[in-house]
This record gives structure tokens, sequence and C-alpha cells, in this order.
């Protein structure tokens, strides 16, 4: 790998969150970072794996193919135990196709109405996959843990942050500068652990 012609890197994401975090992710290094928001024309890419690390693959390598360069995905999603997992991999339609933060948010809570603090613990998950022309998609992925409130707090972030409590901080991950939340959220580890992997490209 050439450092020159891998200089820019695809986002393989349509969400403004999402987007926004990997750019002030990337910010410090010397490559162009680009999204899907960029390139509205792009069709939507159906997520028909079972697993986060196999819907990453799928995005990463549908966008690789169309435009030949590097490039990165990110399948993530909220794990809550007394939901035996769910939402997972189907929360950003959770309440439906519209991918609306608000609903989901509201039937989140609706279903756990009755589920005491003690047993509202949840995780964060997100894998990241790498395809690069010519060579083998590669994942990371990076959880944080926390607790589902019974109501919203702060105004940060996108998705479940406004009900997702972080334990030792005593905050929601919406009640989190982006910054902060650029240092302990899933997508954070997930990208730390791709960087270093990327070592060669960026320095
Ligand atoms: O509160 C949150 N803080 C986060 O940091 C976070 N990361 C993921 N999520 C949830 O999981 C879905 C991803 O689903 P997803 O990986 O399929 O992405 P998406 O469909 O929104 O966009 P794309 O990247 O596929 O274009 C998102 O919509 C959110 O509901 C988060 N919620
Ligand atoms: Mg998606």
């Amino acid at each position: 790998m050439s450092k020159q012609e891998n200089k820019q890197v695809i986002i393989a994401t349509k969400n403004k969150g999402k987007a926004k975090e990997f750019e002030k992710l990337f910010s410090p290094y010397d490559i162009k970072v680009r999204t899907l928001l960029d390139f509205p024309d792009v069709a939507d890419i159906e997520e028909t794996g079972i697993t986060f690390e196999e819907n990453a693959i799928i995005k990463a390598e549908s966008i690789s193919k169309q435009f030949h360069t590097m490039v990165i995905s990110d399948d993530s999603g909220l794990v809550v135990d007394a939901l035996d997992g769910r939402p997972g991999i189907y929360s950003a339609r959770f309440a439906g196709e519209e991918k609306d933060d608000e609903a989901n948010i509201q039937k989140l809570l609706f279903e756990m109405e009755t589920v005491p603090q003690e047993k509202r613990t949840a995780r964060f998950y997100c894998a990241i996959a790498l395809a690069i022309p010519g060579e083998e998609t590669i994942t990371v992925s990076g959880t944080c843990e926390g607790e589902i409130l019974k109501e919203k707090r702060g105004t940060h972030g996108f998705g479940y942050d406004p009900i997702f409590l972080i334990k030792d901080k005593g905050k929601t991950m919406a009640e989190l500068s982006s910054e902060e939340k650029n240092l302990i959220s899933h997508r954070a580890k997930a990208i730390q652990k791709l960087i270093s992997l990327l070592e060669d490209i960026l320095n």
C-alpha cells in the first residue's frame, strides 16, 4: 500500500451523527475523510447480515467496489440485556423504516417500562470494516457499557444517547461533549484499533 494513493477514505455511512464522529476522530491525521452524505446519489445498501460484523463488511465492500478506493464502514447498535440483546443490529429501525431516533427511544422506554433500574444494563457495540481494493476486508470492534434510564437527559450525540447512562461519569452519553464521547464510546474504541492498523497509511 503506497502512502500517496490511499490518502483519502470514504466512510460508508449516511448517518449524520456517525459521520460527524468519524470526521472528528480522523481529524488529527493527514487523510481526507468523505462520507456518503457527500454522494447523495449512492443507493441505500441493504443490511442483510445477522451480525454487526457481517453488515459492516457488506457496506464497506459495496462502496469500495463502486468507488475503487479504501472504504470504512460502521455497523453499530444498542444491546439491552433485559430484552435478550434487542434492538441489536436492528437499532436504527427499531420503531420503523424511517430510522427515527425519538420514536426508537420511546419504543425502548415503553418495552422496558416495568424493568427495575438494576436490571437495565446495556452496551453499545460497534463493528468497523475496512475494505481496500484487492485486499481481504478486516473488522475491528468496540463496546461501551451503560444502563438505560427511564427518561431522557442531555442534547448532544444521536440515537439512544439521551437514555444511555455512563455509570462512573453519572452522565448520559448525550450529556457528554463530543470530545468526551469520543474518548469512551464504542465507536472511538473500534476506531483506535483501526488507526493502529492504518498507521502506515496515516503517517
Ligand atoms: O445513541 C447512540 N449512540 C451511538 O453512538 C450509536 N451508535 C449506533 N447507535 C444506534 O445504532 C444505529 C446504527 O445502525 P446502523 O449501523 O445500521 O447505522 P445507520 O443505518 O443509522 O446508518 P448507516 O451507517 O448504515 O448508513 C443508530 O442509528 C443508532 O440507533 C447509536 N446510538
Ligand atoms: Mg444502517
